[in-house]
């Protein structure tokens, strides 16, 4: 639809009215990783994410069809959407406000929460405008609508003047936003051409409808200046682009899209498409409303129910009795997938929303996945066999290596001295086996009670570990603490570290939710990282996320892991009756075992934070970690100065 036409669309029904206002700007300055998830690049990067968002939910409400966004050469941005405009009449709770000055300068000021102007979006607390607004030293947004163009022009979080008019706009509409990150919040962070090119890409394969114009100023050598995003193709097209040249088992995905209304008289869809190929390892990339959700999260689980239960089936249809031992991990491996779905108000887990939490979404996902996967299994017999005898092989590899584990495993405990305090578990093979490290001896008691005895080893730590980086090499190999730790998870220090000797499959770092135990936390990351690299490369250490508070109201109970998050849950409401209560945990000791088990240690609940080694340039994190954890105190001094916004906070 061109403009004009779209000018043509009643826009009256969408208002101030349609703002509602949950909660004030000063929180998200002090504490912008609660609201983006850190200072980094990363979060740097989330914000255009965020205004992206909301131009995406226009597209995808069917309001808008052309997104632009520009970086231009002194690192702000610029995002452009044809669509409604965000409403700018006065606020009937904030006199003198418009409704424009009220969402960018409020957190929890938005028209998603009730799904009358939105159907799907994947805005939903009312915080992304107001957050990115807040930590931008310069934000300009300008609206087209009703036949006016708009403009009010803010810093860090304040306006700098009321709304002005600034012209006609007979024949445009939509929303334009400018901003400029703020380098007391970002320090050197800037904006990297490739990182945004990729995440607009992106974003134009999961909505067809939109056309998605990108932009550069600042030219890396290697990312297009110009370019146009629109796929008709959809997530098939993506898929079958990111693969590239691999050889796949089928000849072209299996891909498909559902709208739930039809099957399931709900708003929503699900569109998905997947591949497996020899030549990779495999991959999912999961978004929900076209927020993209890497640690997956309740849609990620339908589709793979479903595509699991479909081969199973499939299996036992073609007489292949051995398909039954084919499990989710073996889809994985070499399984290549890409799953959107648009639902009505999603739950996230946090708001950088990395996880889906919504549980209709497993069903509505699963339900509409697996009829589709039968039909191509059935109607594609040579693709269907193929991807048959491979994840056949994987699973029956699968089984042998833990066959040799077992005997390997078994032998190693009979050799092995184990330290005391380990509280091993009793699995004997490998798979699926945790140890935590357990700070104190006192959360070893409740740590006991409620872990898996099965499958969850304990080793409390008493006081804080050697800092390799100021030790020699032979006090390390002589440390007692260190000494048992080899012991219990099986392996050798530096050169001598073997992961096949490695007796668990997690190591989790469990500490108390404060600076001390922040503090063990990184004393044990920097041993791990310079002793046993590979234990991180492979993806075997963890951090546990126990909480700080919980809060009750009634018959609800959350569990939060700051301050800054309380606060949110108690001007907010958990949804119960009553007064809240709030219980603030002094360290994992003080926990009991069903509050541990569910929130730290149980996996269907916890919260678990992988870690992992995000080099941008190589050796970067190396120096990082020399810079913080060496023997140089100037180094450290340096760095802290550098990157120290908020001196207040800083705990010494
Ligand atoms: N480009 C836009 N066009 C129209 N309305 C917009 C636009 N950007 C923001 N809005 C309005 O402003 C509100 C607040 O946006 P904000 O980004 O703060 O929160 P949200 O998108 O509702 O939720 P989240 O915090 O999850 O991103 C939105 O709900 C929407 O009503």
């Amino acid at each position: 639809m061109a403009d004009d036409l779209l000018a043509a669309v009643p826009q009256s029904d969408y208002n101030a009215d349609s703002i509602e206002v949950l909660e004030g700007l000063e929180p998200v300055r002090k504490r912008p990783g609660m609201y983006i998830g850190g200072t980094d690049e990363r979060a740097l990067h989330h914000l255009v994410a965020e205004v992206l968002d909301n131009s995406m939910d226009e597209a995808v409400a069917g309001h808008a069809n052309r997104i632009e966004v520009e970086l231009h050469d002194d690192y702000s941005v610029t995002i452009r959407d044809n669509g409604r405009g965000m409403p700018f009449d006065p606020h009937p709770k904030f006199p003198g406000k418009s409704a424009l000055e009220v969402i960018l300068c409020t957190l929890h000021a938005g028209g998603k929460f009730s799904g009358k102007a939105y159907e799907t979006s994947g805005g939903l607390h009312g915080v992304g405008a107001s957050v990115v607004n807040a930590l931008s030293d310069s934000m300009v947004v300008q609206v087209a609508r009703d036949r006016k163009l708009v403009e009010q022009r803010f810093s860090r979080g304040v306006p700098l003047g009321p709304l002005e008019e600034i012209g006609a706009a007979p024949n445009r509409r939509g929303t334009t936003t400018t901003f400029h990150a703020d380098e007391q919040i970002f320090g050197h962070h800037r904006f990297k051409p490739a990182r945004l090119f990729k995440s607009i890409r992106s974003k134009a394969y999961l909505f067809s409808g939109v056309e998605i114009r990108w932009k550069t100023a600042i030219d890396d050598g290697e990312t297009p200046t110009e370019a146009v995003f629109h796929f008709p193709g959809g997530l098939s097209d993506y898929l079958t682009e990111t693969l590239g040249k691999s050889s796949t088992y089928a000849e072209a995905p299996f891909s498909g899209r559902v709208e739930f209304r039809e099957r399931f008289g709900v708003p929503g869809r699900v569109e998905w498409a997947i591949n497996w190929t020899p030549s990779r390892d495999g991959f999912i990339q999961s978004y929900c409303n076209t927020v993209p959700t890497p640690e997956g999260g309740t849609h990620v689980a339908g589709f793979w129910a479903a595509i699991l239960k479909g081969i199973k089936a499939y299996g036992e249809l073609v007489n292949n009795r051995k398909a039954a031992q084919i499990t989710r991990d073996d889809l994985l491996t070499g399984g290549c997938a890409l799953v959107s779905c648009f639902i009505s108000e999603p739950e996230f887990v946090g708001q950088t929303k990395d996880r889906l939490a919504t549980t209709e979404a497993q069903r509505l996902v699963e339900g509409a996945v697996r009829d589709h996967f039968d039909n191509w299994l059935a109607a594609d017999t040579k693709s269907a066999g193929a991807i048959l005898d491979f994840l056949v092989l994987r699973a029956e590899e699968r089984l042998r290596r833990r066959q040799e584990k077992e005997t390997q495993r078994k032998s190693a405990t009979k050799k092995l001295r184990l330290p005391g305090k380990l509280t091993d578990c009793t699995a004997s093979a490998r798979d699926g086996t945790e140890l935590f490290l357990v700070e104190g001896d006192s959360a070893g008691g409740s740590a006991k009670m409620a872990r898996d005895r099965k499958l969850q080893a304990l080793l409390p730590l008493r006081g804080k570990i050697l800092n390799v980086l100021g030790a020699a090499s032979n006090k390390i190999g002589t440390n007692a603490e260190i000494q048992d730790l080899c012991q219990a998870m099986g392996v050798g220090l530096g050169t001598r570290f073997n992961i096949d000797d490695l007796r668990y499959d997690k190591i989790i770092i469990m500490t108390d939710a404060d600076v001390d135990g922040a503090h063990i936390a990184s004393l044990l990351m920097t041993f791990f990282f310079t002793q046993m690299r590979p234990l991180i490369d492979h993806g075997h250490l963890y951090l546990a996320c126990p909480p700080l508070f919980r809060l009750t109201q009634g018959a609800q109970r959350v569990y939060v892991q700051d301050e800054a998050e309380r606060d949110v849950w108690l001007a907010k409401g958990l949804g119960g009756k009553g007064k809240i209560e709030v219980s603030r945990f002094k360290g994992l000791g003080e926990m009991d075992a069903k509050d541990l088990k569910e929130t730290t240690m149980d996996p269907n609940s916890r919260k678990l934070i992988r870690v992992t080694i995000d080099d941008e340039e190589p050796g970067q994190t190396s120096d990082l970690v020399e810079r913080l954890m060496g023997k140089k105190p100037e180094l450290r001094f340096q760095y802290i100065q550098e990157n120290a916004k908020f001196v207040e906070d800083i705990d010494v």
